[in-house]
C-alpha cells in the first residue's frame, strides 16, 4: 500500500511557492489573499487560521476579515465589492457555511470571477465543465495534484465519487472528466451504492460520515481518496473511510488528517500566486 501523504507533498510545494512569491515581490507585486469569515464557527476558525499561517509562511500578504454572526447580506456584499475594486487584492475567499440570513449564492455571484480563488462562481464552474482555463475549487485540485505526484494516471479509469457538493464532488467530477476518466457521481439517493463503489478503480469519498466505507466497499487494488473531515467527540479528526480496515487491500490511500486537507490550502496559495502573476503582466 502506498500512503498518499498530502502533508509531505504540501510541504514540498510550500518551498517552491516561497520562491515564486519572492520572485513576484522582486517584480513589485506581493500576492494578497483576503479570507472573509462571518460568525464564529469553531471548525471554520481552525481552517481560516491554517490558511493565514500558510500564507504568512510563504511570504504572501493575507488579510483575515472577521465579521460578526449578525452581519447582513448587504453588509457582506459591500465588503466583497470593495475587495473586488481593490487592485492590491488578488484572491477573495468567503468562508462557508454562512449564517442563515445570508444567501450564499448571491455572495458567490458577487465575487469578481478573476479573484474567485475558490472557483465557486458560475463563470468559473462553466469554464471548468467546458474544459477551459479558469479558477478551480481547491480541494478537487488538491486531489488531482496528489494523484499526479504519485504518477497515478486517471485516463480510462473508473472513478466513483461519492458526494455531489459544489465544493468537492461536482468540480472533482469535471476535473476527472477533463483528465479522461470515466466518472460516476453517487449520492444519498444512489441505489446499491456498495455494488458501485466496488467497481471503482479510484474511489473518492466526500460524504461527511465517519468510517462510512470499509473493506466490503472497496475493490482490491483500488486507489482510495478520502475527502471526509469528521470531528469525533474526543476532538480527533477522521475520514469517511475506515483506513485500518481497507489499508491491506488498496494500492494507495490518503490518510485523514494529513491527506487532502493540507493540499487544499496549498492549491489556494498556488491559485493566488497565479492570479498575482497576471498583475505583473498588466503592470
Ligand atoms: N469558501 C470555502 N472554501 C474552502 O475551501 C472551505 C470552506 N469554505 N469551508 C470549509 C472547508 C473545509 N476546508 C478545509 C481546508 C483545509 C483543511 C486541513 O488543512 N486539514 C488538515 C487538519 C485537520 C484538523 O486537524 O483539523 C488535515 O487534513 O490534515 C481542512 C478543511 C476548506 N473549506
Amino acid at each position: 500500500m502506498e500512503l498518499l501523504d498530502g502533508r509531505a507533498l504540501a510541504n514540498q510545494l510550500t518551498d517552491e511557492q516561497t520562491l515564486a512569491v519572492d520572485l513576484l515581490k522582486q517584480q513589485g507585486v506581493t500576492p494578497k489573499l483576503v479570507v472573509i469569515m462571518v460568525g464564529e464557527d469553531p471548525a471554520s476558525a481552525i481552517y481560516t487560521r491554517n490558511k493565514q499561517k500558510r500564507a504568512t509562511k510563504i511570504g504572501m500578504a493575507s488579510v483575515l476579515k472577521k465579521m460578526s454572526a449578525e452581519t447582513t447580506e448587504a453588509e457582506l456584499l459591500a465588503v466583497v465589492e470593495a475587495y473586488n475594486q481593490d487592485q492590491t487584492v488578488d484572491g477573495i475567499l468567503v468562508q462557508l457555511p454562512l449564517p442563515p440570513q445570508i444567501n450564499e449564492d448571491r455572495v458567490i455571484q458577487t465575487i469578481d470571477p478573476n479573484k474567485d480563488v475558490d472557483g465557486f462562481s458560475p463563470v468559473n464552474i462553466g469554464k471548468l465543465w467546458m474544459n477551459q482555463p479558469g479558477l478551480v475549487a481547491c480541494t478537487p485540485q488538491g486531489v488531482m495534484a496528489i494523484l499526479a505526484a504519485h504518477k497515478i494516471n486517471v485516463a480510462g479509469k473508473n472513478v466513483v465519487i461519492v458526494g455531489r457538493s459544489n465544493i468537492v464532488g461536482r468540480p472533482l467530477a469535471a476535473l476527472m472528466l477533463n483528465a479522461n476518466a470515466t466518472v460516476t457521481i453517487a449520492h444519498s439517493r444512489t441505489k446499491h451504492l456498495q455494488d458501485l463503489t466496488k467497481t471503482a478503480d479510484i474511489l473518492v469519498a466526500a460524504v461527511g460520515v465517519a468510517h462510512l466505507f470499509g473493506a466490503v466497499d472497496v475493490k482490491p487494488g483500488a486507489v482510495v481518496i478520502d475527502v471526509g473531515m469528521n470531528r469525533l467527540a474526543d476532538g480527533t479528526v477522521t475520514g469517511d473511510v475506515d483506513f485500518e480496515a481497507v489499508q491491506d487491500q488498496v494500492s494507495a490511500i490518503t490518510p485523514v488528517p494529513r491527506g487532502v486537507g493540507p493540499m487544499t490550502i496549498t492549491m489556494l496559495m498556488a491559485q493566488t500566486i497565479e492570479i498575482a502573476k497576471g498583475r505583473v503582466k498588466r503592470g
